[in-house]
C-alpha cells in the first residue's frame, strides 16, 4: 500500500504571537489524515500532543537532529485501531519564529485501505470498513470535525 506511494512535503512558518506574554494557537488540534508524518522543527518548539486518555496536553521538544513521527488516521484504520493517531496542535510562545518541515506519507493512489486478516481476531474485531484515501479526504474536507475517521469508516 505504501510501496510506490506518493508523498507530500510542507514547510510551515509559525509566526511570533502578537505580544511576548501571549501564547498563540498556531495550528488547531487535529490528527493527521494521511498514513504517517515525519516532522522536524528548528530550535523553536511548539508541538503539543494530547495524551491517549485525552485529558492532558504534553509539550514536545524534538531533540536537535531528530524527527517526530505521527501515525495518521489512515495508518490507524489499517492497523484496526491498534496504532494510536495522536491529536496534536502548535502553540506559539516567545519571540522566535518557528519553522517546521513535514513529510506526509500518503497511501498509493487508488489503493484500498483494508485491515489485514492477521490483525482481526476475537479480541480485536474489525473496526473499520475498507476505503480509499481520496474518499476519506473528500469526506474530511466536506465535514471538518473531530471524529472523522470513526464517522467515515468506523463499524
Ligand atoms: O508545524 C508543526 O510543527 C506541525 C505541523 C502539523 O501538525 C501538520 O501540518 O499536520
Ligand atoms: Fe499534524
Amino acid at each position: 500500500m505504501v510501496e510506490n506511494n506518493s508523498n507530500s512535503f510542507r514547510i510551515l512558518k509559525h509566526k511570533v504571537p502578537p505580544s511576548n506574554d501571549s501564547a498563540g494557537m498556531s495550528l488547531l488540534p487535529h490528527t493527521d489524515k494521511n498514513f504517517l508524518t515525519i516532522l522536524s522543527e528548528n530550535e523553536v518548539q511548539g508541538v503539543e500532543v494530547l495524551s491517549k486518555e485525552g485529558n492532558k496536553w504534553i509539550q514536545v521538544k524534538i531533540p536537535t537532529g531528530s524527527v517526530m513521527v505521527f501515525v495518521g488516521d489512515t495508518f490507524k484504520a489499517w492497523s484496526n485501531g491498534r496504532l494510536h493517531a495522536a491529536k496534536h496542535k502548535v502553540i506559539m510562545k516567545g519571540d522566535k519564529v518557528r519553522y517546521s518541515c513535514a513529510l506526509f506519507l500518503l497511501p498509493k493512489e487508488g489503493a484500498t485501505i483494508e485491515v489485514p486478516q492477521e490483525l482481526i481476531d476475537k479480541d480485536h474485531p474489525l473496526r473499520y470498513r475498507p476505503f480509499t484515501y481520496s474518499d476519506f479526504v473528500s469526506f474530511y474536507t466536506a465535514n471538518y470535525g473531530d471524529q472523522t475517521l470513526e464517522i467515515f469508516a468506523g463499524l
